[in-house]
């Protein structure tokens, strides 16, 4: 029976609580219909054609110090199943964890099939341990920064932060009017405030593993970058100002008046550098980073993984994993459509095996379940046969 078969006779299916053995494997379907999370999906047959596929979640799990786990990759590949399904694992194996996306297109709600949005974090319902979830919403960073300026316009934060020189040509621009702007980045300078905060505040401390369910490729590429880009730019209007002190200084001891003193860089812009720093810092950790890539077996998918690794090698961010996702299953009574496509995604794998970036890559081998993978209990089941 193929897997859209399988599909189509689900959706009639209501109460069914027979578990269908589908040539080689059990069924999600069938796990779900007969309440039950906890069979094997893919028999050992399927499984020893599917060569080296394991995750290493011993070794992922087995840390007590706070990690982080970025999952990344092209558009509609399954990072959010394989973000939730290992949030829900971790947590089940006694960490108490935190799920974030950072998609500005959320899934994490239509994932674990509750209502997760909202911009604030919410408890996972549905599962025994600590797992909260949280959708970045800039509108929500937005708030935050308004009611923590208090309204200030930025002549008045400029002022304070020892720019004043330079607010004339801004005029009196209004904070909020610059919030509200459609501005590129936003999403992804919430993103870093809200690491930050996971980072320094102490109500967050004891959450040892925080999963990141990214935006698609160029997205994440940017926020990964984003604490660089705004480390030097600190540095650059840094020095300026420092130029421009050190001018105005020359310029009145020229005609007499009192030597301006040579001022230190704002307390302000140190801060902000520093903090940036941190998150620069932990994002290119070894020890407490990693970014797994999420990939299906198609040319096109695998080749993006690769420019993919490479960009996150240039920005020195740890990357070990590689998941090929919706790999089909072996069957006995292949149809034809099904034999083609698994003679393709046999061809795609030998690329991986022979493409520079991705060959040294921990394969992690994801099986293409027969339903959607939304809800805890589906999510359990795909992290058990992901996630070993
Ligand atoms: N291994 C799988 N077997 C069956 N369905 C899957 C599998 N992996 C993902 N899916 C389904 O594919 C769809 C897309 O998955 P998901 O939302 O996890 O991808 P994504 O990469 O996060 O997408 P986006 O880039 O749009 O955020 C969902 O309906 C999900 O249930």
């Amino acid at each position: 029976m193929t897997a859209s078969l399988l599909l189509s006779r689900v959706s009639r299916a209501t109460s069914s609580i027979t578990i269908r053995r589908v040539a080689g494997f059990n069924s999600l379907n069938a796990q779900i219909l007969g309440g039950s999370i906890s069979g094997t999906f893919f028999r050992e047959r399927s499984l020893a054609t599917l060569a080296q596929g394991a995750s290493h979640f011993d070794e992922m799990v087995s840390v007590d110090q706070r990690k982080y786990y970025l999952l990344g990759g092209k558009g509609g590949v399954g990072k959010t199943s394989c973000a939730a399904s290992l949030a829900v694992k971790f947590a089940s194996h006694g960490h108490p964890t935190i799920v974030v996306s950072t998609d500005p297109a959320h899934s994490l709600s239509d994932s674990f099939s509750q209502d997760l949005s909202g911009g604030v974090l919410k408890p996972v319902q549905g599962v025994d341990s600590t797992l909260l979830a949280l959708e970045i919403t800039p509108e929500t960073m937005k708030e935050e920064i308004k009611s923590q300026s208090g309204g200030k316009s930025v002549k008045n934060m400029m002022d304070s932060m020892g720019l004043g020189m330079f607010a004339g040509e801004l005029g009196d621009l209004n904070l909020e009017d610059m919030l509200n702007a459609a501005s590129p980045g936003i999403d992804e300078i919430a993103a870093i405030s809200k690491v930050l905060q996971f980072m320094e505040s102490p109500e967050y401390s004891r959450f040892t593993r925080i999963v990141f369910d990214t935006a698609p490729t160029g997205h994440t590429l940017r926020l990964l970058s984003l604490p660089d880009f705004y480390d030097s730019s600190i540095s650059k209007i840094t020095k300026l100002k420092k130029k421009v002190t050190a001018a105005a200084s020359a310029f009145k001891s020229m005609f007499g008046k009192k030597e301006i003193q040579q001022q230190e860089p704002s307390n302000e812009l140190d801060q902000l550098k520093e903090r940036m720093e941190k998150v620069r810092n932990v994002f290119r950790d070894v020890n407490t980073t990693e970014f797994v890539i999420v990939t299906i077996p198609t040319v096109m998918a695998i080749n993006e993984s690769s420019r993919l690794h490479a960009s996150l090698r240039k920005e020195n961010v740890p990357v070990h994993r590689l998941i090929v996702n919706q790999l089909l299953p072996q069957s006995e009574s292949d149809c034809k459509f099904c034999s083609m496509r698994r003679k393709e995604q046999t061809r795609v794998l030998g690329l991986i095996q022979n493409d520079t970036e991705l060959s040294g890559l921990k394969l992690i081998q994801s099986p293409l379940l027969d339903a959607e993978i939304r809800g805890v209990p589906a999510l359990k089941f795909m992290g058990d046969h992901v996630w070993r």
